[in-house]
């Protein structure tokens, strides 16, 4: 007989089929182009729930989450995590608040993120969608997204990221040519997290498009 998983299978059917119709969404959105984009739910104080590397994002079936630990090692399966699972780890081994990671492709992130790549960050400013973010009250506080370079080298990414999170609040990141990671509390937050930072993301580059900032 062989050993029993050590997490509660029941709550991964449970976090699967979360991820599952969540991203149904965000797929039809046009956010998850090519297979790209990853998600993952925490499971518990040790596992995550995330996709398997490569697997199309639009149709994604329960054989297409798998769990691993917060070193980013598979557990209970012999499939490849997501090539980025170290970006979605790291932030629920630094908070237990972070109980999802949502990572999309959409063009107006990935535009903003060539835009912005020289100046580090894209300050959103004045936005009532700021409170979007959980614990901003008001539209009169300015939010910088960072803009990191990108690599294939998680660790380095890592190592970034851990070092924006040690200067203060932040709810997600864009990555240059890449993408958005954008995290909360649970999958409605993190969501909602992701939604407030594609539609303000939007209206910056429209903006510009106007010739015009502010
Ligand atoms: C299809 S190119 C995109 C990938 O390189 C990567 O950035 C991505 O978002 C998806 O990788 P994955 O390993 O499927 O989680
Ligand atoms: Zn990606």
């Amino acid at each position: 007989m062989s050993d029993a998983p050590p997490f509660d299978t029941h709550r991964l059917c449970e976090l699967a089929g979360e991820i599952i119709v969540n991203v149904r969404d965000l797929a039809a959105l046009g956010w998850t182009p090519a297979t790209s984009s990853n998600f993952s739910r925490r499971l518990d104080d040790r596992h995550a729930a995330i996709t398997v590397s490569g697997r199309d994002k639009a149709h994604l079936r329960e054989a297409d989450i798998m769990v691993v630990d917060f070193d980013g090692r598979a557990v209970g399966s012999d499939h490849t995590p997501s090539a980025e699972t170290l970006l979605h780890t790291q932030l629920y081994r630094r908070s237990p608040d972070v109980g999802c990671v949502l990572h999309t492709h959409s063009r107006n992130q990935t535009v903003a993120s060539r835009l912005f790549a020289g100046a580090g960050h894209l300050r959103l400013e004045g936005y009532e969608l700021l409170k979007a973010f959980h614990g901003n009250t008001t539209h009169e506080a300015a939010i910088d997204v960072p803009v990191l370079a990108n690599t294939q080298h998680m660790p380095t990414l890592a190592a970034q990221v851990d070092a924006l999170l040690d200067t203060g609040p932040l709810w997600g990141y864009l990555i240059d040519g890449h993408g958005l990671y954008a995290w909360g509390r649970d999958m409605a937050e993190a969501r909602r997290h992701l939604e407030a930072f594609e539609f303000l993301i939007g209206c910056e580059l429209e903006l510009r498009k106007l010739h015009r900032e502010h």
